[in-house]
């Protein structure tokens, strides 16, 4: 195949930070997708719906005078959060999701959930009204191994909160581990997951072997072969369980080449060609546009893109290193290398 046209995709699970960050990234994601759910794990947290709007605001100022890119966005959950919070946030009609952090499980997740149980009416109204919870899967005992902390999540948080709250929408954020693959798979509806493109396409060598490569560091780590290959099963099965979800996450090259570098990776500007090297690598590329375009809107009700993309196999080089805030720089991942294939319109 020469040329891949699909149903313009979303990304459901995308990091874009603030101030003047988004000028660097807001554009390279509205070039690939329609619309993202946009992460609220900002610095303070985005925890109420007047913050989430007036956040959106930016973002749209952000963008390129052509584009249509909707930012859906994302309220952060906290033990605090009031019922009221939900409804508003709800009836507002621009946030679309809430976003459960585990207290110190990830960046900017100190002012996360500590025990779940805090926020119960929260998660009640949002069963109600049919709102997702948007879960970063993994525990944070100390005592827990970090690749072991999302298999231990399902057992400890997730299976007790759908016993607890059967029609909760429930998206377990970027899954890495075939335990994740398969309780999703098994579970209700209501129930899906977003994958990443790097955790389809690389497993713990690529971050570790032959020297330590900081911006295949993300969270949740990357794992064994095993899971990656769980990963892109579940994502090239056709069940509409699975969808995109890039969890691009900026941070300054500084910040993730440094003696303790910040986790995520910066895949925005070329997420659909990763995920087309990945679907292809797995002789499934007829499966693409079902995970990218389609499976996502169908889960949260929204009417799927009307508008077209469309990928050339070429290969091309990608540079070493993009604009970001200021002076600093931002790595994308596979800086420097080749892909295969292009978005080009
Ligand atoms: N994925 C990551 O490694 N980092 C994300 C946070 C997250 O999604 O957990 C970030 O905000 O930098
Ligand atoms: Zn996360
Ligand atoms: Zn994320």
């Amino acid at each position: 195949m020469t040329s891949l046209t699909l149903t313009r995709p979303d990304d459901w699970h995308l990091h874009l930070r603030d101030g003047q960050a988004l000028d660097a990234v807001v554009p390279a994601s509205a070039r690939q997708m329609g619309r993202a759910i946009i992460m609220p794990n900002l610095k303070p947290p985005v925890t109420t719906t007047r913050q989430a709007l007036a956040y959106r605001e930016r973002i749209l100022a952000a963008l390129p005078e052509d584009s249509s890119f909707e930012p859906l966005m994302t309220l952060y959950l906290t033990d605090m959060t009031p019922a009221e919070e939900i409804e508003r946030a709800h009836a507002s009609g621009l946030v679309h999701a809430v976003k459960l952090y585990p207290a110190g499980a990830t960046t900017n997740s100190d002012s996360g959930v500590t025990d779940i149980a805090n926020c119960d009416e929260a998660i009640s109204a949002m069963a109600r009204l049919g709102m997702p919870l948007l879960v970063h899967g993994e525990v944070t005992h100390a005592e827990i191994d970090i690749f072991d902390r999302e298999a231990v999540f399902i057992e400890q948080v997730m299976k007790p909160l759908l016993a607890r709250h059967p029609t909760l929408k429930v998206v377990f954020e970027h899954i890495t581990t075939a335990d994740a693959a398969e309780f999703v798979s098994s579970a209700p509806a209501n129930v899906a997951a977003t994958i990443t493109a790097h955790h389809l396409l690389f497993n713990r060598n690529h971050m570790l072997v032959g020297g330590i490569r900081p911006h295949y560091y993300c969270l949740p780590i990357l794992k064994r072969e095993r899971h990656r290959q769980a990963l892109l099963a579940a994502a090239t099965s056709g069940s509409g369980k699975f969808f995109l979800g890039t969890d691009s996450a900026p941070h300054a090259q500084g910040d993730k080449e440094s003696a303790c570098g910040c986790a995520g990776a910066y895949t925005a500007p070329i997420a659909i060609e990763l995920y087309a090297a990945a679907f292809e690598l797995a002789g499934a590329l007829d499966k693409l546009e079902g995970f990218a375009s389609h499976f996502g809107p169908d889960f949260y009700g929204l009417p799927r893109n009307t508008s077209t993309i469309t990928l050339v196999r070429e290969r091309w080089e990608l540079p070493a290193s993009l604009p970001y805030i200021g002076d600093h720089r931002i790595v994308p991942l596979l800086a420097g290398e080749a892909l295969d294939w292009k978005l080009v319109g």
